[in-house]
C-alpha cells in the first residue's frame, strides 16, 4: 500500500545544487553562500548569475551579464499593446503571467531540447530583464499613466524604481530594494518553483514555464500572502487590537497572514532581515517607527506566545509589505509582482537545472471513488 502524504510534505521530488534550508536553525544559502552575506555584497545581478551557473562571475563574466541583462529591459511592442488592452483593475499577477506567457511566441524554439543555445539561453535572460519592465509598466498603466522607457545604464533594482516613479531613486534606496529582491531570488522547492518544474518536465518551452509558476506564487497561501499580511494589519489597525484580533482568528479556525512555513520551525531568516531592514532605515531616517510596524511587532509577540508550540513563526512575507509600502511606496498590488520578478533567477535556474536530468513528473493517486459501474439512463 502506498502512502498518501498530503501536499508531498517531506517528500523529496528532485535533486538539486541550487540553493539549501536548514529550517531548525534558520539558515538559508544560494549553492552554499548565505542569504546574509549574499544581501551584504552581492547584487541582484551576481545573484541571478551565482543561482544560474553555480559560482559567483568575475568583474569581466558580470559586466558581461549586466550588459545583455540591461539591453534586454525593453518589451516588445505586441506585448505592449496587448497590455493596454487589458482592463485597467486587472491584478497585477494576471497581468504578468499573460505577458510571461505571450513572450513565448518571440522565441519559438527556445527550449529543452537546446537548453544551453546561446537563444534558450538569451529567452531565459529576457524574462530575467522583461519581468522588472512588465511589472514597472502595469503600476503605471494601471493608475492611468504613460509607461516609462527603461535606462540601459541603470542597475536591476535602480531601473525598476525609476520605472516605477520616474525619478532616480538615491543609492541607498536602490541598494535596500536590491537586497529585498536577492532575499527574494530562491528557495528550494516552494510551490511556484515547483509548479515551473512540473511544467519544465514535459519538456515546455521556459515562458510557459514560469508563467505557470507566477500563476502559483499569486495564492494567498503563497507569495500573495504579502499582500493579505498588509489588510490584515490594517484591519487590526493599532498594536492594542492586536490581541482580541488574533484571538479570534485562531477561535474561527482562520490563519494568521505572513506566519507558518512548511521548511522552518523557526523565524524565516529572510523576515529576520527584512525586519532589521525596516528597523535600521527608521533610526537613520531619524523617523518614528510607523503604527502598521508596532502592531506588526505586536502580532509577532501573541504568535510566539499563542503558535510558537506548533512552530509557526513570522515567514518572509510578514515584514516585506510594510518595507514596500512605507520605505518605496509601491502600491499594496504589486508585492507579489515585486516577489515574482526576484523570483524569476531562481525558476529560470531551476527551469535549466531539470530540463538538465529530466524525467517527466507524473506521480500516483490513490483512487478513492466507486466500484466499476454498468452504464444505465437515468
Ligand atoms: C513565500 C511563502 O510562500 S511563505 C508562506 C506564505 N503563506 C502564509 O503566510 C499563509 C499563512 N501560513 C500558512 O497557511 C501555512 O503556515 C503554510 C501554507 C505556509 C504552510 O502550511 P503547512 O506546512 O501545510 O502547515 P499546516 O497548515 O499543516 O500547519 C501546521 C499547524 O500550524 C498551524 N498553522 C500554520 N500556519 C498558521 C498560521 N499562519 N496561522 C495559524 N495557524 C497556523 C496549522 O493550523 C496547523 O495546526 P494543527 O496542527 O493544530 O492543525
Ligand atoms: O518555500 C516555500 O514554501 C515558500 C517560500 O518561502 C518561498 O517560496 O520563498
Amino acid at each position: 500500500m502506498i502512502e498518501y502524504i498530503p501536499g508531498l510534505a517531506g517528500v523529496p521530488a528532485t535533486e538539486s545544487s541550487i540553493s539549501y534550508i536548514d529550517g531548525k536553525n534558520g539558515i538559508l544559502t544560494y549553492r552554499g553562500y548565505s542569504i546574509e552575506d549574499l544581501v551584504k555584497y552581492g547584487s541582484f545581478e551576481e545573484v541571478s548569475m551565482l543561482l544560474r551557473d553555480g559560482e559567483l562571475p568575475d568583474k569581466n563574466k558580470l559586466d558581461n551579464f549586466k550588459n545583455i541583462l540591461h539591453k534586454r529591459y525593453e518589451v516588445k511592442r505586441n506585448i505592449r499593446s496587448m497590455m493596454w488592452s487589458l482592463p485597467a483593475n486587472g491584478h497585477p499577477m494576471n497581468v504578468l503571467q499573460t505577458t510571461i506567457a505571450a513572450m513565448a511566441t518571440f522565441y519559438p524554439d527556445a527550449g529543452a531540447q537546446n537548453p544551453d543555445s546561446v537563444y534558450t539561453q538569451g529567452a531565459l535572460t529576457k524574462i530575467i530583464s522583461n519581468m522588472s519592465t512588465l511589472v514597472a509598466m502595469w503600476a503605471r498603466i494601471s493608475a492611468g499613466y504613460d509607461p516609462i522607457p527603461p535606462s540601459r545604464g541603470m542597475s536591476y533594482a535602480k531601473n525598476f524604481l525609476y520605472m516605477s516613479f520616474g525619478e532616480e531613486p538615491d543609492d541607498d534606496i536602490v541598494k535596500l530594494f536590491d537586497a529585498c529582491l536577492i532575499l527574494h531570488a530562491e528557495h528550494t522547492i516552494n510551490a511556484s518553483t515547483f509548479s515551473a518544474m512540473v511544467t519544465a518536465s514535459t519538456l515546455a518551452n521556459p515562458f510557459a514555464s514560469i508563467s505557470a509558476a507566477v500563476g502559483t506564487l499569486a495564492g494567498s497561501l503563497h507569495g500573495g500572502a504579502n499582500e493579505d499580511v498588509l489588510k490584515m494589519l490594517d484591519e487590526i489597525g493599532d498594536a492594542k487590537n492586536a490581541r482580541a484580533y488574533i484571538k479570534n482568528r485562531l477561535k474561527n479556525k482562520q490563519i494568521i497572514w505572513g506566519m507558518g512555513h512548511r521548511e522552518y520551525s523557526v523565524k524565516d531568516p529572510r523576515a529576520s532581515i527584512l525586519q532589521s531592514m525596516i528597523e535600521d532605515y527608521v533610526k537613520k531616517s531619524n523617523m518614528h517607527f510607523s503604527k502598521r510596524f508596532e502592531t506588526a511587532l505586536e502580532v509577532e509577540r501573541i504568535c510566539e506566545d499563542l503558535l510558537s508550540s506548533k512552530g509557526v513563526y513570522p515567514n518572509v512575507d510578514f515584514y516585506s509589505g510594510i518595507l514596500y509600502a512605507e520605505i518605496f511606496k509601491i502600491p499594496q498590488t504589486h508585492f507579489t509582482p515585486i516577489f515574482a520578478m526576484a523570483r524569476s533567477a531562481g525558476w529560470t535556474a531551476h527551469w535549466h537545472e531539470q530540463v538538465g536530468h529530466n524525467r517527466i513528473f507524473r506521480p500516483a493517486q490513490i483512487y478513492i471513488g466507486s466500484n466499476f459501474r454498468n452504464y444505465s439512463k437515468k
